[in-house]
């Protein structure tokens, strides 16, 4: 039972855009995971100086100057009308992360490419990039040269690059890992989480105005971020200097001067966000986490194995309140919690990830749904998440009160919420359908029989694709992803059809499938007649006649 303040304390509140997932936290390789955010003031003055040691005297190609300037500064951001120039807006609005976006793809990365590629002939390209698979870690730019990736950027608004600049710590502080927090603990952690998961050294937050670098430092025993001070391009090249001096270094493998850092420093706290460096230690993490792990009833894990026990992160889920499911018995491990590994990532889609998993001490595999809640739009994805718990509540009434004999979707052993994070535990099943027609008659007629029993129990899919349908280890087909999937009453199935009415989802799988015709022309009509799937269907044109005759069906179309 949960009372009014427990709920509203653990409920009623957004979720920052800058945050990291524990599960995520759990993949980072113990030489990339940062321990400690190490403020390094030369940090830029060394970037700027390796581009000076990698340029050396190489001479600029002055009789391209024009082309290069147009690159930059003030020829990107005015536009000459005769004698006036009038500066493109964008340049003098520039309020948020989308347009902070809008004025580095115009400025700062065409910029790049340009150099690289006249300096070097390099190819400088920016990407979009999710991390691996499954993982949410999604950066706003990989800068990749040819296939190499070289660098990250973040893009921030300038609001939260002012907070976030104000805020620095002056002495080195502990990064703990544990969602949540204020503003730059969040950033570093997100910045380190980014970092470590690519193995990638440079990472460089900017709303365009201003910048800070971030430097992961991999080491086996103490792994760590350094980061500089936040500085301006306003009437300095030095951002964009540092910017290359980056890239350039990994490119031509020309040290950077290394950022120290000293275990026995001074650790400092993280000053709270505008009062510019609190005495007092903050609480810099949400407290729940000492509830989850106490009370919760499943935990899952990302992390290997083979990660030493402490290094491993573990994700702590409780029961929804109306999960009536039980985990299977093989998860029961004494007085233990049941943990699960996730090992291998299945597949994706726009409400979450699955994943392949095993509990404990099994090798029995299991599917897990994913589905992360981390920013305001992803109410849609909970939306859809809860919708298919319920159509799994609404089928296992079913297979209970024997209304379904045969399984027509993975079996379903709960629904799981902590982390932001809600999780369906399935049955596995085998890859999905890439296409309709890569199944034979028999197979047709067995998926048009799932989605007809679908039906039967008063559920429509509402998104049948071949996606939507996995095939069983051993034979069969299961339908899956019922996040789309409402009530239904259908019409073909009470016996309330008439010419004009059919049940618009059986007719588009008839369609799909091809059924009637293929299995008309291909059967005599008293053999057409027989078939329970056209039975099923009641087309009027071989609905079996009163007294006809019935043939045997063939066992693979029986159900
Ligand atoms: N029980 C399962 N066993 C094996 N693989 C599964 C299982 N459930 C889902 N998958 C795999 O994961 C993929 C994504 O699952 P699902 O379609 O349920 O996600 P979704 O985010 O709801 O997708 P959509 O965008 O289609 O709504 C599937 O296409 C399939 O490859």
């Amino acid at each position: 039972m949960t009372t009014w303040r427990e709920f509203l304390l653990e409920h009623a509140k957004t979720v920052g855009t800058t945050d990291i997932f524990l599960e995520e936290v759990g993949v980072i390789a113990p030489e990339w995971k940062a321990n400690y955010a190490v403020p390094d003031k030369t940090l830029v003055e060394h970037l700027c100086q390796t581009l000076d040691n990698i340029l050396e005297d190489t001479i600029f190609p002055d009789d391209s100057r024009n082309d290069f300037l147009s690159k930059f500064g003030r020829h990107l951001q005015f536009s000459r009308f005769g004698t006036r120039e009038i500066e493109e807006t964008i340049w003098s609005t520039n309020k948020n992360e989308t347009e902070s976006r809008g004025i580095l793809d115009v400025g700062i990365f065409p910029a790049t490419t340009f150099c690289l590629g006249a300096y070097g002939g390099y190819r400088f390209t920016k990407i979009v990039e999710h991390v691996e698979q499954g993982l949410s870690s999604r950066v706003d730019y990989l800068g990749m040269v040819d296939d190499k990736r070289v660098v990250l950027v973040e893009a921030k608004s300038p609001s939260v690059m002012k907070a976030v600049g104000s805020s620095l710590p002056e002495d080195t502080v502990e990064l703990d890992w544990t969602p949540g927090g204020d503003l730059v603990s969040r950033v570093f952690l997100e910045a380190a989480l980014y970092l470590g998961l690519r193995k990638i050294e440079w990472l460089f937050l900017t709303c365009h105005n201003n910048w800070i670098v971030c430097r992961l430092v991999s080491d086996k025993d103490n792994p760590f971020l350094a980061f500089s001070p936040m500085f301006s391009i306003e009437g300095s090249s030095e951002p964009f200097r540092a910017f290359l001096g980056a890239i350039l270094s990994v490119l031509e493998g020309t040290p950077v001067q290394a950022s120290e850092f000293n275990p026995s420093m001074v650790f400092d706290t993280i000053p709270e966000e505008g009062k510019g460096g609190s005495e007092l230690p903050m609480t810099r993490f949400r407290a729940t986490t000492s509830r989850d792990a106490a009370e919760s009833d499943l935990m899952f894990t990302l992390s290997s194995p083979h990660y030493p026990e402490f290094f491993q992160v573990w994700v702590h889920l409780h029961s929804l309140p109306n999960n009536t499911f039980v985990l299977p018995h093989c998860t029961e491990n004494g007085n233990r919690k049941r943990r699960l590994w996730l090992t291998r990532h299945i597949g994706c889609g726009s409400t979450g990830n699955v994943w392949e998993c095993h509990f404990d001490n099994s090798d029995d595999l299991f599917a897990i749904k994913v589905v992360k809640l981390q920013h305001k739009s992803d109410v849609q994805r909970q939306r859809r998440f809860y919708n298919e718990f319920e159509v799994y509540l609404s089928l296992e009434i079913a297979y209970q009160s024997g209304q379904l004999r045969d399984c027509i979707t993975p079996h379903c052993y709960g629904a799981f919420e902590g982390d932001r994070t809600n999780v369906l535990i399935l049955g596995l099943c085998g890859d999905t359908l890439k296409d309709w027609d890569e199944l034979n008659f028999a197979e047709q007629t067995q998926i048009y029989g799932l989605v007809w029993d679908l039906h039967r129990v008063g559920i429509v899919h509402g998104d049948l694709e071949p996606r939507n349908i996995a095939r069983v280890p051993g034979g069969g087909f299961r339908l899956i992803d019922f996040s789309e999937s409402v009530r239904h009453s259908c019409v073909e199935i009470s016996g309330k059809l008439n010419k004009r009415y059919k049940c618009s989802e059986l007719r588009a799988m008839r369609g799909v499938l091809k059924l009637l015709e293929r299995h008309a022309s291909a059967l005599p009509p008293s053999n057409v007649r027989a078939h329970p799937l056209l039975r099923r269907t009641q087309h009027p044109l071989v609905r079996p006649q009163r007294g006809g005759e019935v043939l045997r069906v063939p066992p693979q179309l029986a159900r």
